[in-house]
């Protein structure tokens, strides 16, 4: 059976998001969201400023639960299980749930430790074993050509495409299942732009992935799947083709137009 495809022949639901709703204290920020993820696909989660995109990017790997007086409602089930719910293991999750953000966040450290701090945080390694995931995981996200002769130098020293980059690499280390990214381009030139979809396009052949992002454009060339979203409700979700090209709802078509947003 070809990766990514269930037992009955479907496409695979990775996740599962259902009847979620979030608060920010007493605002409601998600109102009764329900929409599938599939394995091996990319979802775009488009919408005008403040939709509520990020926040649901950030239920998935429970990012919220950092702060305090904030709550989400519903099921987020992962592989049928709902990691929403109590004695779910936070780390866990965070290493099948991997997260890269809209600014290239690297660590202090050297462009080696950036890759290996999260592998030990989950497992002790010889350092020839190691030194096999670095690689892999740098090469995962086409990164390694660059910087394999300088793995001791900052991550921080390298250009702002290849922190993201190094990024990706980070989060795929861990072997995740799926991929969260918030405008993973958004602060990149043209070129590394380019060079995050081409590798979003790579990587999708092994994860679940979901982006937010502002960019019409990417969304239409990056994704498989497309949820627009509107003051915090799920307006419109399909195939990326049909949402461009026939939306359905009036909202839709006003954003994906330009009309609005
Ligand atoms: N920490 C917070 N406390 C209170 N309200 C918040 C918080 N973060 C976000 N919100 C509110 O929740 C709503 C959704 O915000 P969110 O950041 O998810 O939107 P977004 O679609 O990602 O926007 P953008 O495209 O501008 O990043 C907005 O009304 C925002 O003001």
């Amino acid at each position: 059976m070809p990766a990514g495809v269930a037992s009955d022949g479907k496409m695979a639901e990775k996740i599962s998001v259902r009847n979620l709703s979030f608060f920010y204290g007493d605002y409601e920020a998600l109102k009764n969201i329900s929409l599938p993820l599939y394995d091996r696909k990319v979802t775009a989660f488009i919408g005008p400023s403040g939709c509520g995109k990020s926040t649901l990017l950030r239920i998935l790997n429970r990012i919220y639960d950092l702060y305090p007086k904030q709550r989400a409602v519903g099921e987020v089930l992962l592989d049928g299980e709902n990691i929403l719910g109590p004695g779910i293991d936070l780390n866990l999750l965070r290493a099948k749930i991997g997260m890269v953000f809209q600014k290239p966040t690297p660590f202090p450290l050297s462009i080696y430790d950036n890759i290996a701090f999260g592998i030990r945080l989950y497992e002790k390694l010889p350092r020839d074993e190691m030194d096999g995931r670095v690689e892999q995981a740098l090469r995962r996200a086409a990164l390694w050509t660059e910087v394999k002769d300088k793995l001791n130098q900052s991550g921080l020293s390298l250009s702002g495409g290849q922190q993201q980059r190094l990024c990706i690499a980070r989060a795929v280390a861990v072997n995740p299942s799926v991929l969260l990214m918030d405008e993973p381009a958004s602060a990149l030139d043209p070129i590394s732009t380019s060079k995050i979809e081409e590798l979003i396009d790579e990587l999708k052949a092994d994860y679940c992935i979901c982006i937010v992002t502002h960019n019409m454009q990417q969304a239409a060339r990056a994704s498989d799947f497309t949820a627009f979203m509107y003051l915090g409700e799920l307006i419109e979700y399909g195939v990326t083709e049909d949402l461009f090209t026939a939306p359905k709802q009036k909202r839709t078509e006003e954003y994906v137009t330009g009309r609005f947003g």
